[in-house]
C-alpha cells in the first residue's frame, strides 16, 4: 500500500494512504538511505509504501523517489543534516514593505535557494492595508521587478482577508511551504486558509507531551480544497543551500541569461573583462538591489571557503 507522509513525530510517522485513512507507521528496522547522510530518513511530503499490522499501524517498507527536499545541517561542523520536507511543489514567501521590512538581500537569498532545490516560489506582499502612498509605490517596484524575472506576486492582507481566493486556487492540491521573517503575518495568514488550523496546533502538542524537540517534528497542516501547507517552527528561509562559487548565477534566472555572453565562461561577474553580466546591470537590464544580493552571496561563500 502508499502513502504520503503528513506527520513525523520522531519515532512515528503518520501516513495518509491512497485510499485516504491515516495509519500510524515505524520505519522498518533496518531501514537505511544511500544517498544522504541525514539524522532523520523519512520527512513529511514523502511518498512511501507500506505494510499493515493486525492492531492498525502499519510499517514503513519503502521510500519512493523524490523530486526535491530541502534540508538544513545539524550544526556547522557535522556532515549530518536533517531533512524538513520532501516533494514540495510551491513557496510561499510572505514578505511585508514595513512592520517588519523584509529586505531585497533575504528576499534574493530565499529566491537563489528555491531555485537550488528546484521549487517554484510566489511572493506574498501582505499588510497592504497599512501602506502609504511612498511605501505602496516601492511595493508596486518591487512587484513589477519580481514578475518580470518570473516570481509571480500577490498582493493581500491576511488580517482583512482579501486577496485570498487566488491563493486558495493556487494552493489547491499541492504541497506548499510558507515561510517570512517573524512578524509578517504568517500564522494570521495560515488561519485564514485553515479555518481549524489554530485547534489542530493544540492537539499536536498534547500528543508530544513536553520533551518533543522541535527539530525532529513537522506537520503539514491540511487544506479544506485539497492540499497541504508545511509551517515548520524554526525554519527561517531554508538556512543556507551549499552553492559552488560559479554555480550562484545559475539561481539568479536573470544573471544566467546574460551569462551566455560573458567573454568566460567561469566569469563570476565580478570585474572579468568582457562580462555582459555587468554590463546588463550598467544598462539597467538586471536591477541592481538583485545584482548586490547576488554578490552578498559570492562574498559568503567565498569567506566560507576561505575557513574550511
Ligand atoms: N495591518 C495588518 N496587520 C497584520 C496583517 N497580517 C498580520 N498582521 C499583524 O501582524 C502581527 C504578526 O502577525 P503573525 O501572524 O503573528 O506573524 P507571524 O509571521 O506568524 O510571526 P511569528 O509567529 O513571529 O513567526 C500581528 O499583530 C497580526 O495581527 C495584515 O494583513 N495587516
Ligand atoms: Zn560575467
Amino acid at each position: 500500500m502508499e502513502g504520503l507522509v503528513i506527520k513525523n513525530t520522531g519515532s512515528w510517522y503518520q501516513v495518509r494512504t491512497d485510499e485516504g485513512s491515516d495509519v500510524e507507521c515505524k520505519l522498518k528496522g533496518n531501514f537505511r538511505l544511500k544517498e544522504i547522510k541525514s539524522t532523520n530518513p523519512i520527512a513529511v511530503g514523502d511518498r512511501v509504501s507500506i505494510i499493515l499490522n493486525e492492531d492498525g499501524t502499519g510499517v514503513i517498507t519503502e521510500i519512493l523517489d523524490r523530486k526535491n527536499y530541502i534540508i538544513r545541517k545539524s550544526s556547522n561542523l557535522s556532515k549530518h543534516s536533517h531533512i524538513i520536507a520532501a516533494n514540495l511543489d510551491l513557496c510561499f514567501l510572505i514578505v511585508t514593505v514595513t512592520k517588519p521590512i523584509t529586505t531585497t538581500v533575504f528576499i534574493d537569498r530565499f529566491l537563489a535557494s528555491a531555485e537550488a532545490y528546484r521549487i517554484p516560489v510566489n511572493l506574498l506582499f501582505n499588510k497592504v492595508d497599512l501602506y502609504d502612498e511612498d511605501e505602496m509605490e516601492y511595493m508596486d517596484a518591487l512587484i513589477d521587478l519580481y514578475e518580470y524575472i518570473g516570481y509571480p506576486c500577490h498582493k493581500i492582507s491576511a488580517l482583512n482577508q482579501t486577496g485570498l481566493d487566488e491563493l486558495k486556487d493556487k494552493l489547491k492540491g499541492k504541497i506548499t511551504l510558507f515561510s517570512g521573517h517573524s512578524g509578517v503575518g504568517k500564522s494570521t495568514l495560515i488561519n485564514a486558509l485553515v479555518p481549524d488550523s489554530r485547534l489542530k496546533t493544540g492537539a499536536i502538542s498534547d500528543f508530544h507531551g513536553k520533551g518533543m524537540h522541535t527539530t525532529t517534528f513537522s506537520e503539514m497542516m491540511e487544506l479544506p480544497q485539497g492540499g497541504f501547507i508545511i509551517d515548520t517552527p524554526g525554519i527561517k528561509g531554508f538556512g543556507t543551500v551549499d552553492m559552488e562559487t560559479e554555480e550562484i548565477g545559475h539561481y539568479f534566472p536573470e544573471i544566467f541569461k546574460f551569462s551566455h555572453n560573458c567573454r568566460f565562461n567561469n566569469c563570476i561577474h565580478i570585474n572579468e573583462p568582457g562580462c555582459a553580466v555587468r554590463e546588463a546591470v550598467e544598462n539597467h537590464y538586471i536591477s541592481e538591489s538583485r545584482y548586490k544580493s547576488y554578490l552578498n552571496i559570492l562574498e559568503d561563500e567565498t569567506d566560507d571557503k576561505y575557513r574550511k
